[in-house]
């Protein structure tokens, strides 16, 4: 193995750690404690069999801390959107239609990434702030805060306002429930609850939002600086091994440094005789000269030979040894590859659909936006949804709205041609692209996803239930970016729910 392929394949163990660690850290207090072993392991230089065994241990706890995490996030989905349910329940209020859809599509889009929750809550601070911030419908609008105030003169807004305040801070209580903050956080939660729990005014409630957004801000910055020491400990580990590769290259140049001392001392030696040889008078001063000169070249060949086989010794040790620690972290290398593919597909699959999901949409459409531009073909987006999905769910229980979210897909996968690509955007929502395939082609294959799902033979519990979905269709432009691709299909779909759902709808 050369230098720089042992410092590729450094490069690529200290990755693979590195994300593995990413991946796994700061979700479980049991997942935690082994995590911090692996890297204790190969810190210390273990063999491939160890590192193995702390990682099949690891395993099983990956697995369940990825599914807790999902919990999580689909609790804290739920609990997002029962924040905006209650208030929509304000008597003599109503909430902005607009920023609530906008609201909405952020938590489609962002309820899955932990990271992204304080700017969700930041979001329903607005669209609270907004909502309350209303008289009622008949008088004139005025501040938040000033309605805020105005509460306490007027008997029956302030018990309702009170009533919600009471309902938001439960649900508010049950969403920190679900942050899985680090344990030194206990009192900091207990005590946001307490103020949560006992608060019946409307006026506490952004103050409270800032301070559940700096609690889940300063816990995503702790698992950063974790993230950082541990680096730099897999660096220490890391010049170590560089070391060891200098140490070796060293005693391969001191090798061939001795070989040319040797050299150069023979020619002196040799060049002595020749020069004693011609100088001597007699024959036998000669014979002894020479016995001498031979028995000088004699001794200085051993005491070479010697030295040779030694430091041959040597280096053969120190070879062997690098290359021990090369093939333990080649085979440690592919065990962490091997797991970090798995956990990178699974990371990029819907565990409900078994679709690749938003990750997996986000990596491929940019790649396949450029080759289309490039070549000068067409490209087209489909942003899919269930009509009225909520009252499946509340009709027939979450269950039931599951196996329809595992049904609708693959009517949809019925309709798509082989280079079309189909992904679980998020809730009820589905984007396929369609490459290769003009506005024109798009509708029609959306038309026909329609009448697929339209015609399907939906059962709950015996009883034939009709589902259909909304599409909404855009075709790439040339220099277009996806976001701004994606945002002209969602807007379709939005005209296609807002003039009856059930229908495609496309921006021509
Ligand atoms: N069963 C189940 N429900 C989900 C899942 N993900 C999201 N939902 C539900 O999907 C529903 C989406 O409701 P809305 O966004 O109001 O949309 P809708 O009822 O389909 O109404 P329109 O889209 O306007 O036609 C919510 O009740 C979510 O709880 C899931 O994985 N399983």
């Amino acid at each position: 193995m050369t230098e720089s392929s042992s410092e590729k394949l450094i490069e690529v163990l200290r990755k693979a750690v590195s994300r593995t660690s990413m991946l796994a850290e700061g979700n479980d207090p049991k997942l935690d404690s082994v995590v911090r072993q692996i890297r204790l392991a190969i810190t210390k230089g273990a063999n491939a069999d160890e590192i193995q065994t702390v990682l099949s241990d690891a395993e099983p706890l990956l697995i369940q801390s990825d599914e807790a995490q999902l919990t999580r996030a689909k609790q804290v989905r739920s609990c997002l959107q029962e924040l905006i349910d209650l208030l929509e329940q304000q008597e003599q209020k109503s909430v902005p239609q607009n920023e609530k859809k906008q609201l909405e599509a952020q938590i489609r889009m962002h309820w899955q990434a932990s990271s992204q929750w304080p700017g969700l809550l930041k979001s329903y601070l607005s669209l609270a702030e907004k909502t309350l911030s209303q008289k009622d419908s008949n008088q004139p609008k005025s501040s938040f805060l000033k309605t805020l105030f105005n509460a306490k003169k007027n008997a029956a807004t302030s018990k309702n306002d009170n009533e919600v305040m009471g309902q938001i801070s439960h649900t508010l209580a049950g969403l920190i429930n679900n942050l899985m903050l680090p344990s030194h956080y206990d009192d900091d939660i207990a005590d946001l609850k307490k103020a949560l729990l006992g608060n019946k005014n409307l006026q506490q409630l952004p103050a409270l939002l800032d301070e559940i957004i700096n609690l889940i801000m300063v816990a995503i910055g702790k698992t950063q600086e974790n993230l950082t020491n541990y680096l730099n400990q897999l660096n220490k580990q890391l010049a170590s091994i560089n070391d060891s590769i200098s140490i070796s290259y060293h005693s391969q140049k001191n090798l061939s440094e001795s070989r040319e001392g040797f050299n150069s001392k023979l020619q002196t030696q040799v060049t002595d005789t020749s020069q004693a040889v011609q100088n001597a008078s007699d024959l036998d001063s000669l014979k002894a000269l020479i016995n001498d000169k031979m028995a000088t070249i004699s001794s200085t060949m051993t005491e070479y030979r010697t030295q040779m086989l030694e430091q041959e010794k040597h280096a053969n040790q120190s070879i062997t040894q690098l290359k021990n620690k090369v093939t333990r972290m080649e085979k440690d290398t592919a065990s962490l590859r091997s797991l970090l593919q798995e956990k990178l597909a699974q990371a990029m699959t819907d565990s409900l659909t078994d679709l690749p999901n938003r990750t997996a949409y986000q990596d491929a459409i940019l790649p396949l936006c450029k080759i289309m531009q490039k070549t000068q073909k067409p490209l087209c987006l489909a942003v899919c949804d269930i009509d009225h999905f909520k009252k499946v769910n509340d009709t027939w229980g979450h269950l039931a709205g599951d196996k329809v979210l595992r049904l609708v897909p693959k009517q949809i996968r019925s309709i798509l041609l082989k280079q079309d690509h189909i992904f679980r955007y998020g809730g009820e929502e589905f984007v396929i692209i369609f490459p290769e395939t003009n506005m024109e082609q798009a509708i029609q294959r959306a038309e026909a996803i329609r009448l697929a799902v339209e015609k399907a033979p939906f059962n709950m519990q015996g009883e034939p239930v009709s589902i259909s979905v909304s599409i909404g269709v855009a075709e790439l432009k040339p220099q277009e970016d996806p976001e701004s691709l994606f945002a002209r299909a969602d807007k379709q779909l939005y005209l296609a729910k807002e003039s009856g759902r059930n229908r495609v709808m496309a921006n021509k």
